[in-house]
């Protein structure tokens, strides 16, 4: 089975965003002798025109991959006075966050309980088509409604970020964007390089030079135990053998971390998640498109290793993440320095939040079949060697002593809140709220 089966096409990888210099300065020296005096003064004209047209003319000049990366329109006072109401603060104390990937899972989600206890956020996305875009326009309503405002844009975009600074003095960013999936990175690795390197990195340049700086809480993966055979796994247990590229692009993110703290006092918190699922979740994870195959009678591969060992993954409900998140937040100490100068030593943060009770997949379809109702058309196959790890179980004493994280979600109850989420979505064809 192609494992890109549940998948739309491709992502924006960065073989799409074509780097063309920008023309216009070039253009002008070429051409100068040649220009009648007249001819002169007309085309200065047309380049001053457009300038004057463009919404952030001075980063358009001194970035010229913007134009390339640059998904939709943005800019301009109007858009300026959305940002700054999303970002407006209405409690005592708040916080004014950027959520990237606000369009996807774990953003959604997270931008939803920061904007509902009174924090102010502002959400960016670039709706790609990992998997159905739909689904990511149908969560940017259900944010809208709520009142945050989503931009379409890439985070390697370092326009469209310094704008953002310039508009608002964020407090926090909740980094969520990436391109997520283990399996997917075998057919295109340059998507994984471009959001969770190239664009980590972009985001963190622009967020040192800010002035202030932001603390920075971000999304790591439990894949980066890789080949880790100690179980739990701890934050402090080694985690250099990924087995996939996507495992590889978050721990590389980790290290990243480290030197922007170093270099340039940012202070910043790494999360570890653990095969987080739940209502509004993502379709190429294998809860989702097994539930999706059980209701069609399809039949499902079902993972398992050599020997018919067990595979097992420590589910972790979507409510407890988000409240992982939003504890991350709020003990995150404020970054050090300013305008790109480190002033002092920064935190620096790494968690586990899983649910540290795994479960094996096969009992995993044991549920949903109860749930559904209905004989899942099982396939036992040999893990492939494409990404996937044989088990993950999450030790989370840490987050649970600096976080007070306590997840009270077991997967039972978690998919029974899937499955009615799911059949109220696609079933009935009407969009539900979370
Ligand atoms: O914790 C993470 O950091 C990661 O969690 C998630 O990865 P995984 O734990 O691999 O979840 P997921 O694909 O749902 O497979 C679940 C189980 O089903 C098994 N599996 C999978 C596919 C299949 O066809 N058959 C099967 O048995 C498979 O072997 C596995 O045992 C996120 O996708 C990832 O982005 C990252 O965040």
């Amino acid at each position: 089975m192609s494992m890109s089966s549940h998948l739309d096409d491709t992502p924006s990888t960065p073989g799409k965003f074509k780097i063309d210099k920008s023309p216009y300065l070039h253009r002008t020296r070429l051409t100068y002798a040649s220009f009648t005096k007249l001819g002169i003064f007309f085309f200065l004209a047309a380049i001053l025109v457009f300038f004057l047209h463009s919404p952030s003319s001075s980063s358009l000049r001194s970035d010229p991959t913007r134009r390339s990366l640059r998904t939709s329109d943005w800019g301009g006072l109007a858009w300026e006075k959305q940002l700054r109401t999303s970002a407006k603060i209405r409690r005592t104390g708040g916080f004014s966050v950027l959520v990237t990937g606000a369009a996807g899972f774990v953003g959604t989600h997270v931008s939803l309980a920061l904007k509902r206890r009174g924090d102010g956020v502002v959400g960016v996305d670039n709706f790609n088509s990992y998997y159905d875009p739909t689904l990511k326009r149908a969560r940017q309503e259900l944010l809208e409604k709520a009142g945050v405002f989503v931009v379409e844009g890439d985070i390697n975009d370092s326009a469209l970020l310094r704008k953002f600074f310039e508009v608002v003095a964020f407090s926090h960013v909740m980094h969520l964007a990436a391109q997520a999936g283990v399996r997917y990175a075998m057919e295109n690795p340059g998507s994984y390089v471009h959001s969770n390197i190239a664009g980590f990195v972009n985001l963190l340049e622009v967020c040192k030079d800010a002035n202030p700086q932001p603390a920075i809480v971000w999304a790591s993966s439990s894949s980066v135990y890789g080949l880790n055979k100690k179980v739990p796994f701890s934050e402090s247990d080694r985690t250099d053998q990924p087995a996939s590229l996507y495992a590889a692009t978050k721990k590389a993110g980790e290290e990243i971390a480290h030197t922007y703290n170093h270099i340039y006092g940012l202070s910043l918190t790494g999360l570890r998640f653990f095969t987080v699922y739940g209502p509004w979740g993502r379709p190429d994870m294998a809860y989702f498109f097994f539930t999706k195959d059980i209701l069609k009678g399809k039949q499902i591969p079902i993972f398992e290793a050599p020997n018919h060992g067990t595979v097992a993954r420590d589910f972790t409900y979507i409510d407890d993440i988000v409240k992982g998140c939003v504890s991350s937040l709020d003990t995150s100490e404020k970054s050090t320095g300013s305008g790109g100068r480190k002033r002092g030593p920064a935190q620096l943060r790494v968690f586990n939040l899983g649910n540290t009770s795994p479960v094996p997949v096969r009992d995993l379809v044991g549920i949903l079949e109860r749930l559904l109702k209905l004989k899942a058309n099982k396939k036992v196959l040999t893990l492939p060697r494409n990404g996937d790890v044989q088990f993950t179980h999450a030790n989370i004493s840490f987050a649970q002593r600096e976080l007070g994280y306590k997840p009270t979600t077991d997967l039972q109850t978690g998919l029974k809140k899937f499955v009615k989420w799911y059949l109220s979505y696609y079933g009935s064809g009407k969009k539900s709220s979370v």
